[in-house]
């Protein structure tokens, strides 16, 4: 942790959050996260997690419990600009006709007077996060213009500038390529070690203990939060996800052949790929696999 900044807190205490149209999308969330974290959020589809981003944005506000960070209310932390929000893609407008510098430079408004006049030292910034995100090449291309990778690269780069020491990013590596989220994950890693608090929503369940140390699991409510080797069990991943993920068990597996542990594989991905033998696909749809099984049964005379 940086020594010079104080030690921060975002703690979630029992938040209820309705909609205007009186769905309670969120009830009785509690959980707290300290300096120098990257706590992932997960959950099926509608679980909450945007939802809970929002409150904590202060954006949506909770019917009943509150959010405290650095022990102060949600508005404090803002006027003291202490969290960034990278929103899902599909939250953001592309045809705005407007540059890849001057989405990051919007990171630096909060910062600037009302005139939003950048000066150098804003200037400075953008081009260090434009960097750090390695889009320096795009600076001048319409965001429209740019690939989903970019455009995600783009939207962290805008937080990084905000200068934020808690960051929240919603869905980042929806849609990335592999590098690209090598190179997002590395970044967050960094921030974590420069005691920033980071709160990541994702899909993307294999990655999640390469990089988080925390995980919440969520469905409507918080089922469980903790350090990932406690929370990221087979039984709470059922619990949270409820037979929606795809699960594969290797019985000879080379693990299993070294160690004697069994391999099984759960992915929250649509359409796993699985390759034959001689590495060619064994199917490439649903109704495919399913007369290949049936071939499979007759080979075996069952
Ligand atoms: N503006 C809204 N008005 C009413 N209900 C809403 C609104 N936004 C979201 N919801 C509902 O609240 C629940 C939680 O939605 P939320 O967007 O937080 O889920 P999520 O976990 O982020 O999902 P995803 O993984 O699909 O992004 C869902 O049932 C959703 O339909």
């Amino acid at each position: 942790m940086n020594a010079a900044s104080p030690p921060l807190s975002v703690e979630v205490s029992d938040v209820t959050v309705a909609y205007a149209n009186g769905h309670i999308a969120l009830r009785d969330a509690s959980f707290r996260l300290g300096a120098g974290t990257i706590c992932a959020l997960v959950g099926v589809n509608g679980s909450g997690k945007s939802t809970l981003f929002k409150s904590i944005m202060g954006f949506l506000k909770p019917v009943r419990g509150r959010v405290l960070i650095d022990g102060g209310s949600v508005a404090e932390a803002r006027k003291k600009k202490l969290v960034a929000y990278v929103p899902q893609s599909e939250e953001v407008d592309w045809t705005f006709p407007v540059s890849v510098w001057d989405v990051v430079m919007m990171g630096r408004y909060g910062h600037m007077n009302f005139m939003r006049i950048p000066r150098a030292e804003d200037k400075r910034i953008v081009e260090e996060c434009l960097e750090r995100v390695s889009m320096t090449a795009f600076r001048d291309r319409q965001i429209g213009e740019l690939s989903g990778g970019q455009k995600k690269r783009v939207f962290l780069a805008r937080a990084l500038a905000q200068q934020g020491r808690i960051m929240m990013l919603d869905e980042p590596f929806t849609g990335v390529d592999v590098q690209t989220e090598s190179a997002i994950i590395e970044l967050l890693k960094a921030l974590r070690a420069e005691g920033h608090i980071i709160l990541v929503s994702t899909h993307n369940l294999g990655s999640v203990p390469e990089f988080c140390d925390q995980v919440v699991l969520i469905n409507r409510t918080v089922l469980a939060q903790g350090p990932t080797e406690v929370v990221f069990t087979e039984e709470n991943l059922a619990r949270a996800f409820g037979g929606v993920l795809r699960q594969f068990h290797f019985e000879h597996s080379t693990i299993q052949d070294h160690d004697g542990r069994a391999v099984k594989v759960w992915t929250d991905d649509e359409r796993p790929l699985v390759f034959g033998k001689d590495g060619h696909l064994e199917y490439s749809e649903r109704q495919g696999r399913e007369h290949l099984v049936k071939e499979r049964a007759k080979e075996v005379g069952e």
